[in-house]
């Protein structure tokens, strides 16, 4: 069987140790998440959703435990190693989309591919391919202040799988839209991930989304169980 293309073993992470407002935000996490596998993560509030994507993102570290990512530990590398492994294995999506606001939503897929070494008029391809794929290719040319939520949201997924990640991890995509948009602009993303064939863990309050994953976990106490 082929590795699992994110695996987090032994993760713990606590804040402020050993002072009065010690946090204990994650107890021994186990995680494997298969190739192709699209798991859903639902906590409440405060539970450290954010706190395990970034450390399955290398955005940050645990205290304890491992994690590898396409059969790679990558827990003791280097912040520069950390740092290609990440811009080339991983797209990230946030709940508010953090595009740049002075550039179009073509320059902002096509950036992070030259940031990869990729010459541009192959990323800007790439990225006119990207925003074909999730229905906004006559948006190419307009800035972020200049679209809908939903579309600046598709410009953020197009701009997570521009380098074609192993791993998508995605914080609330759909959090700060309304219902219907946040239905569609999923729906958007779900293709994507299914015709890239890439692994995601996204995170959602809506157990409605979560369900149209492979698998639902939850996280509460710092634990995370099958849902
Ligand atoms: N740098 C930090 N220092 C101290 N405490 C922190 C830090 N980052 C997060 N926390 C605390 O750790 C807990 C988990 O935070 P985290 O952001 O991972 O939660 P979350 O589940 O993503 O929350 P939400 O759904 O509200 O965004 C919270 O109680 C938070 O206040």
């Amino acid at each position: 069987m082929s590795d699992p293309v994110l695996a987090l073993s032994g993760i713990a992470k606590t804040y402020n140790q050993g002072l009065p407002g010690e946090i204990r935000v994650l107890r021994d996490i186990d995680l494997a998440i298969a190739p192709g596998e699209v798991v859903a993560l639902v906590a409440p509030s405060g539970a450290g959703k954010s706190t395990l994507l970034h450390i399955a993102g290398l955005l940050d570290t645990a205290d304890t435990g491992s994690v590898r990512i396409g059969g790679e530990d990558v827990t003791g590398l280097s912040d520069r190693r950390r740092t290609a492994v990440r811009r080339s294995d991983v797209g990230f999506v946030y709940q508010f989309h953090h595009l740049l606001p002075e550039f179009t939503a073509l320059e902002n897929v096509v950036l992070p591919q030259l940031a990869d070494g990729k010459p541009k008029r192959e990323a800007e391809a790439r990225a006119q391919e990207l925003l074909a794929r999730v229905g906004i290719a006559e948006r190419a040319g307009h800035r972020p202040a200049q679209m809908s939520g939903g579309e600046q949201q598709r410009v953020a997924f197009c701009r997570a799988l521009a380098n074609a990640p192993r791993l998508l991890l995605a914080d609330e995509p759909t959090g700060n839209l309304d219902p219907e948009t946040s239905d569609r602009v999923f729906g958007a993303l779900m293709e994507l991930v299914r015709d890239t064939g890439l692994s995601a863990l996204i995170a959602t309050h809506n157990l409605e989304l979560a369900r149209r994953m492979d698998r639902v976990l939850r996280l509460d106490a710092g634990e995370l169980t099958a849902a």
